[in-house]
Protein backbone atom coordinates (compact mmCIF):
# COMPACT_ATOMS: atom_id res chain seq x y z
CA UNK A 1 0.00 0.00 0.00
CA UNK A 2 0.98 3.38 -0.89
CA UNK A 3 2.19 5.62 2.23
CA UNK A 4 0.78 9.14 -0.03
CA UNK A 5 2.81 11.75 -1.20
CA UNK A 6 6.08 9.94 -1.82
CA UNK A 7 7.89 12.63 -3.93
CA UNK A 8 7.45 15.35 -1.21
CA UNK A 9 10.65 17.20 -0.44
CA UNK A 10 11.97 18.46 1.73
CA UNK A 11 11.94 15.03 4.32
CA UNK A 12 13.75 15.48 7.53
CA UNK A 13 16.32 12.92 8.99
CA UNK A 14 17.77 12.87 12.03
CA UNK A 15 20.75 10.24 14.31
CA UNK A 16 19.76 10.96 17.85
CA UNK A 17 22.89 9.42 19.74
CA UNK A 18 22.96 9.27 23.31
CA UNK A 19 25.22 12.88 23.45
CA UNK A 20 23.87 14.55 19.90
CA UNK A 21 21.29 14.46 17.29
CA UNK A 22 22.33 15.42 14.08
CA UNK A 23 19.44 16.75 11.67
CA UNK A 24 19.35 17.12 7.84
CA UNK A 25 16.72 18.01 5.19
CA UNK A 26 16.66 16.02 1.97
CA UNK A 27 16.01 17.65 -0.61
CA UNK A 28 16.42 15.25 -3.59
CA UNK A 29 17.14 11.82 -3.17
CA UNK A 30 20.79 11.47 -1.21
CA UNK A 31 20.64 15.31 -1.66
CA UNK A 32 21.46 16.12 2.40
CA UNK A 33 21.01 20.24 2.99
CA UNK A 34 21.42 22.08 6.57
CA UNK A 35 23.13 19.41 8.49
CA UNK A 36 23.02 20.33 12.01
CA UNK A 37 24.18 18.58 15.54
CA UNK A 38 22.69 20.25 18.70
CA UNK A 39 23.49 18.21 22.06
CA UNK A 40 20.86 16.27 23.33
CA UNK A 41 21.50 17.90 26.62
CA UNK A 42 20.13 21.03 25.13
CA UNK A 43 16.48 20.49 24.71
CA UNK A 44 14.13 18.54 26.95
CA UNK A 45 12.14 16.43 24.26
CA UNK A 46 13.39 14.98 20.88
CA UNK A 47 9.84 16.73 19.49
CA UNK A 48 11.81 20.21 21.31
CA UNK A 49 14.91 19.11 19.53
CA UNK A 50 12.78 18.59 15.87
CA UNK A 51 10.81 21.52 16.14
CA UNK A 52 14.35 23.52 17.20
CA UNK A 53 15.69 22.30 14.40
CA UNK A 54 12.84 22.84 12.06
CA UNK A 55 12.22 26.86 12.94
CA UNK A 56 15.98 27.10 12.41
CA UNK A 57 16.27 26.28 8.75
CA UNK A 58 13.23 27.81 8.41
CA UNK A 59 9.63 26.28 8.51
CA UNK A 60 9.12 24.47 4.99
CA UNK A 61 6.97 22.13 4.77
CA UNK A 62 7.87 18.75 5.97
CA UNK A 63 5.65 15.47 5.50
CA UNK A 64 7.77 12.62 5.48
CA UNK A 65 10.47 11.85 8.43
CA UNK A 66 13.12 8.85 9.26
CA UNK A 67 15.08 9.20 12.63
CA UNK A 68 17.88 6.59 13.88
CA UNK A 69 18.21 6.44 17.72
CA UNK A 70 20.68 5.03 20.51
CA UNK A 71 17.95 2.25 21.58
CA UNK A 72 15.48 -0.74 21.05
CA UNK A 73 12.68 0.29 18.78
CA UNK A 74 10.23 -2.97 19.56
CA UNK A 75 6.62 -0.71 19.41
CA UNK A 76 5.26 2.90 19.51
CA UNK A 77 6.81 3.62 23.23
CA UNK A 78 10.72 4.61 22.41
CA UNK A 79 12.93 4.95 25.67
CA UNK A 80 16.63 5.95 24.84
CA UNK A 81 19.35 4.26 26.77
CA UNK A 82 21.88 6.54 27.46
CA UNK A 83 19.56 9.53 27.42
CA UNK A 84 15.76 10.53 29.11
CA UNK A 85 14.11 11.28 25.88
CA UNK A 86 11.21 9.54 25.67
CA UNK A 87 8.13 9.53 23.48
CA UNK A 88 5.73 7.88 21.19
CA UNK A 89 6.12 7.77 17.68
CA UNK A 90 2.70 8.66 16.62
CA UNK A 91 1.61 10.99 19.36
CA UNK A 92 5.48 12.60 17.66
CA UNK A 93 3.80 12.38 14.02
CA UNK A 94 0.40 14.22 15.06
CA UNK A 95 2.46 16.69 17.31
CA UNK A 96 4.68 18.03 14.01
CA UNK A 97 1.64 17.24 11.67
CA UNK A 98 3.59 14.74 9.27
CA UNK A 99 2.47 12.08 7.14
CA UNK A 100 4.62 9.73 8.18
CA UNK A 101 7.40 8.97 10.77
CA UNK A 102 9.64 6.16 10.83
CA UNK A 103 12.09 5.60 13.87
CA UNK A 104 14.79 2.98 13.63
CA UNK A 105 17.57 2.40 15.60
CA UNK A 106 20.45 4.06 14.81
CA UNK A 107 22.94 1.03 14.17
CA UNK A 108 20.13 -0.44 11.77
CA UNK A 109 20.10 2.98 10.06
CA UNK A 110 24.01 3.01 9.94
CA UNK A 111 24.14 -0.20 8.95
CA UNK A 112 21.87 0.69 5.97
CA UNK A 113 24.00 2.99 4.69
CA UNK A 114 27.31 1.08 4.10
CA UNK A 115 26.69 0.36 0.44
CA UNK A 116 26.24 3.95 -0.25
CA UNK A 117 29.81 5.26 1.79
CA UNK A 118 32.03 6.69 -0.69
CA UNK A 119 35.20 4.02 -0.46
CA UNK A 120 37.37 7.51 0.47
CA UNK A 121 35.53 7.72 3.21
CA UNK A 122 36.35 3.86 5.02
CA UNK A 123 39.99 3.78 6.11
CA UNK A 124 40.48 -0.52 6.10
CA UNK A 125 42.75 -1.50 8.52
CA UNK A 126 43.95 -5.50 7.81
CA UNK A 127 42.34 -8.14 5.93
CA UNK A 128 42.05 -9.25 2.02
CA UNK A 129 39.60 -8.49 0.01
CA UNK A 130 35.43 -8.09 0.88
CA UNK A 131 33.52 -11.44 -0.10
CA UNK A 132 30.78 -10.44 -2.47
CA UNK A 133 27.34 -11.66 -1.39
CA UNK A 134 28.76 -12.44 2.42
CA UNK A 135 27.42 -10.77 5.64
CA UNK A 136 28.67 -7.05 6.51
CA UNK A 137 29.19 -6.66 10.08
CA UNK A 138 29.06 -3.62 12.17
CA UNK A 139 30.38 -2.56 15.34
CA UNK A 140 30.57 1.35 17.01
CA UNK A 141 31.94 2.49 20.47
CA UNK A 142 30.06 6.15 21.41
CA UNK A 143 28.29 7.22 24.07
CA UNK A 144 26.99 3.23 24.04
CA UNK A 145 28.37 0.50 21.95
CA UNK A 146 26.41 -0.03 18.76
CA UNK A 147 26.10 -3.45 16.57
CA UNK A 148 24.20 -4.53 13.84
CA UNK A 149 25.03 -5.90 10.09
CA UNK A 150 23.59 -6.30 6.70
CA UNK A 151 22.42 -10.10 5.64
CA UNK A 152 22.52 -10.50 1.69
CA UNK A 153 18.72 -11.58 1.18
CA UNK A 154 17.00 -12.45 -2.57
CA UNK A 155 15.57 -9.01 -2.45
CA UNK A 156 18.70 -7.12 -1.17
CA UNK A 157 20.69 -6.34 1.86
CA UNK A 158 18.77 -6.92 5.21
CA UNK A 159 20.15 -5.43 7.94
CA UNK A 160 20.32 -6.32 11.48
CA UNK A 161 17.70 -4.71 14.56
CA UNK A 162 19.67 -6.28 17.69
CA UNK A 163 21.34 -5.12 21.30
CA UNK A 164 24.53 -6.65 20.46
CA UNK A 165 26.39 -3.99 22.18
CA UNK A 166 24.65 -5.31 25.63
CA UNK A 167 26.39 -8.86 25.57
CA UNK A 168 28.54 -10.17 28.39
CA UNK A 169 32.48 -8.65 27.98
CA UNK A 170 34.24 -11.41 27.28
CA UNK A 171 37.93 -10.65 28.76
CA UNK A 172 40.82 -12.37 26.86
CA UNK A 173 43.89 -12.13 28.93
CA UNK A 174 44.74 -11.47 32.85
CA UNK A 175 44.39 -8.03 32.51
CA UNK A 176 41.38 -8.11 30.94
CA UNK A 177 39.91 -10.26 33.38
CA UNK A 178 41.32 -8.16 36.30
CA UNK A 179 39.46 -5.20 34.64
CA UNK A 180 36.26 -7.25 34.13
CA UNK A 181 36.49 -7.70 38.06
CA UNK A 182 36.91 -4.60 38.48
CA UNK A 183 33.48 -3.59 36.59
CA UNK A 184 31.67 -5.93 38.06
CA UNK A 185 32.28 -5.12 41.62
CA UNK A 186 30.89 -1.67 40.84
CA UNK A 187 28.16 -2.40 38.49
CA UNK A 188 27.20 -6.22 38.61
CA UNK A 189 26.88 -7.14 34.60
CA UNK A 190 29.84 -6.61 32.40
CA UNK A 191 28.39 -5.98 29.22
CA UNK A 192 30.13 -5.25 26.12
CA UNK A 193 29.41 -1.93 26.40
CA UNK A 194 30.36 -1.10 29.64
CA UNK A 195 34.11 -0.91 28.86
CA UNK A 196 34.07 -0.35 24.57
CA UNK A 197 32.28 3.43 25.12
CA UNK A 198 33.50 6.65 25.91
CA UNK A 199 32.50 6.09 29.54
CA UNK A 200 33.96 2.21 29.35
CA UNK A 201 37.20 4.06 28.12
CA UNK A 202 36.76 6.26 31.84
CA UNK A 203 36.08 2.79 33.65
CA UNK A 204 39.33 0.95 31.93
CA UNK A 205 41.19 3.86 33.13
CA UNK A 206 40.21 4.05 36.86
CA UNK A 207 40.66 -0.21 36.82
CA UNK A 208 43.78 -0.09 35.32
CA UNK A 209 45.41 3.29 37.99
CA UNK A 210 43.98 1.22 40.59
CA UNK A 211 45.58 -2.46 39.56
CA UNK A 212 48.84 -0.47 39.63
CA UNK A 213 48.09 1.37 42.59
CA UNK A 214 47.90 4.49 41.15
CA UNK A 215 46.05 7.20 42.50
CA UNK A 216 43.22 8.13 39.60
CA UNK A 217 43.29 11.78 38.37
CA UNK A 218 40.10 12.65 37.13
CA UNK A 219 40.14 11.85 33.37
CA UNK A 220 37.03 12.26 31.07
CA UNK A 221 37.30 9.76 27.66
CA UNK A 222 38.63 12.75 25.54
CA UNK A 223 41.72 13.77 28.13
CA UNK A 224 42.48 9.93 28.06
CA UNK A 225 42.60 9.77 24.52
CA UNK A 226 44.80 13.16 24.42
CA UNK A 227 47.10 11.82 27.07
CA UNK A 228 47.57 8.65 25.48
CA UNK A 229 48.66 9.67 21.96
CA UNK A 230 50.58 12.79 23.34
CA UNK A 231 52.91 10.51 25.58
CA UNK A 232 52.27 12.19 28.86
CA UNK A 233 50.15 9.63 30.05
CA UNK A 234 51.78 6.01 30.13
CA UNK A 235 48.59 4.71 32.10
CA UNK A 236 46.62 6.61 29.18
CA UNK A 237 48.19 5.11 26.78
CA UNK A 238 48.01 1.10 28.25
CA UNK A 239 44.00 2.07 28.55
CA UNK A 240 43.80 2.75 24.61
CA UNK A 241 45.80 -0.47 23.79
CA UNK A 242 43.23 -2.21 26.47
CA UNK A 243 40.80 -0.70 24.58
CA UNK A 244 41.65 -1.24 20.97
CA UNK A 245 42.34 -4.74 21.81
CA UNK A 246 38.85 -5.49 23.83
CA UNK A 247 37.30 -4.08 20.45
CA UNK A 248 39.59 -6.28 18.53
CA UNK A 249 38.06 -9.22 20.67
CA UNK A 250 34.42 -7.91 20.38
CA UNK A 251 34.17 -7.48 16.49
CA UNK A 252 36.22 -10.54 15.61
CA UNK A 253 33.63 -12.78 17.73
CA UNK A 254 30.76 -10.74 15.57
CA UNK A 255 32.40 -11.54 12.53
CA UNK A 256 32.51 -14.92 13.53
CA UNK A 257 29.03 -15.33 14.75
CA UNK A 258 27.82 -13.46 11.13
CA UNK A 259 30.27 -15.16 9.20
CA UNK A 260 31.04 -11.56 8.03
CA UNK A 261 33.38 -12.49 5.25
CA UNK A 262 31.98 -9.07 3.39
CA UNK A 263 33.68 -6.98 5.97
CA UNK A 264 33.32 -5.57 9.42
CA UNK A 265 32.66 -2.25 9.71
CA UNK A 266 33.60 0.14 12.64
CA UNK A 267 31.58 3.67 13.62
CA UNK A 268 30.91 5.46 16.07
CA UNK A 269 32.49 8.73 17.48
CA UNK A 270 35.65 7.39 19.24
CA UNK A 271 37.77 5.20 16.28
CA UNK A 272 37.71 7.94 13.95
CA UNK A 273 39.42 9.91 16.45
CA UNK A 274 42.23 7.76 16.73
CA UNK A 275 42.76 6.44 13.28
CA UNK A 276 46.60 7.38 12.76
CA UNK A 277 47.24 5.13 16.06
CA UNK A 278 44.26 2.56 15.62
CA UNK A 279 45.63 1.19 12.45
CA UNK A 280 48.99 -0.04 14.75
CA UNK A 281 47.29 -0.41 17.55
CA UNK A 282 46.55 -3.63 19.39
CA UNK A 283 43.25 -4.10 17.62
CA UNK A 284 43.92 -5.87 14.36
CA UNK A 285 46.45 -8.44 16.05
CA UNK A 286 43.97 -9.01 18.63
CA UNK A 287 41.18 -9.40 16.17
CA UNK A 288 42.73 -12.62 14.17
CA UNK A 289 44.07 -14.06 17.86
CA UNK A 290 41.41 -16.87 17.49
CA UNK A 291 43.28 -20.08 17.92
CA UNK A 292 42.05 -22.24 14.65
CA UNK A 293 40.21 -19.78 13.30
CA UNK A 294 43.09 -16.83 13.09
CA UNK A 295 43.59 -17.50 9.12
CA UNK A 296 39.63 -16.83 8.55
CA UNK A 297 39.80 -13.54 10.50
CA UNK A 298 42.66 -12.62 9.20
CA UNK A 299 40.81 -12.55 5.35
CA UNK A 300 38.77 -10.19 6.50
CA UNK A 301 39.02 -6.41 5.84
CA UNK A 302 38.02 -4.11 8.56
CA UNK A 303 36.72 -0.80 7.60
CA UNK A 304 36.70 2.41 10.01
CA UNK A 305 34.05 4.19 8.63
CA UNK A 306 35.33 8.05 8.36
CA UNK A 307 31.92 9.75 7.13
CA UNK A 308 30.81 12.61 9.04
CA UNK A 309 26.96 11.96 8.76
CA UNK A 310 26.52 8.19 7.85
CA UNK A 311 23.53 7.62 9.75
CA UNK A 312 21.33 10.26 8.03
CA UNK A 313 22.14 8.33 5.07
CA UNK A 314 21.05 4.87 6.21
CA UNK A 315 18.15 7.26 7.34
CA UNK A 316 17.23 8.38 4.10
CA UNK A 317 17.72 4.56 2.60
CA UNK A 318 15.48 3.52 5.54
CA UNK A 319 12.71 6.12 4.48
CA UNK A 320 13.09 5.61 0.26
CA UNK A 321 12.05 2.20 1.14
CA UNK A 322 8.96 2.65 3.31
CA UNK A 323 7.86 5.00 1.05
CA UNK A 324 8.15 2.96 -2.02
CA UNK A 325 6.24 0.36 -0.40
N1 LIG B 1 38.63 12.53 21.66
C1 LIG B 1 37.87 11.55 22.18
N2 LIG B 1 38.39 10.34 22.44
C2 LIG B 1 37.63 9.34 22.95
N3 LIG B 1 36.34 9.47 23.25
C3 LIG B 1 35.78 10.65 23.01
C4 LIG B 1 36.49 11.75 22.47
N4 LIG B 1 35.65 12.80 22.35
C5 LIG B 1 34.45 12.35 22.79
N5 LIG B 1 34.53 11.07 23.20
C6 LIG B 1 33.44 10.23 23.73
O1 LIG B 1 32.65 9.80 22.64
C7 LIG B 1 31.31 9.61 23.10
C8 LIG B 1 30.37 10.23 22.06
O2 LIG B 1 30.42 9.42 20.96
P1 LIG B 1 29.67 9.80 19.59
O3 LIG B 1 30.39 10.97 18.99
O4 LIG B 1 29.57 8.56 18.77
O5 LIG B 1 28.28 10.36 20.10
P2 LIG B 1 26.81 9.85 20.00
O6 LIG B 1 26.46 9.65 18.57
O7 LIG B 1 25.98 10.78 20.80
O8 LIG B 1 26.89 8.49 20.75
P3 LIG B 1 25.98 7.22 20.59
O9 LIG B 1 25.43 7.22 19.19
O10 LIG B 1 26.91 6.08 20.84
O11 LIG B 1 24.96 7.34 21.66
C9 LIG B 1 31.21 10.24 24.48
O12 LIG B 1 31.17 9.18 25.44
C10 LIG B 1 32.52 11.01 24.64
O13 LIG B 1 33.00 10.96 25.96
Amino acid sequence: MSTGLPNTWPRLLADIGGTNARFALETAPGVLEDIQVLPCASHPTLEAAMRSYLAEVGSRAVAHAAIGIANPVTGDWVQMTNHHWAFSIEATRQALGLTSLIVINDFTALALSLPHLPRKELVQVGGGDAISGSPLALIGPGTGLGVSALIPSPGGYMPLAGEGGHVSFAPFDEREAAIWRYARDRHGHVSAERLLSGPGLVLIYHALAALAGEAEQDLSAADITARGLSGDCPRCRETLDAFCAMLGTAAANLALTLGARGGVYLGGGIVPRLIDYFKTSPFRPRFEDKGRFSAYLAGIPVFVINSRYPALIGASAALAAHLEH
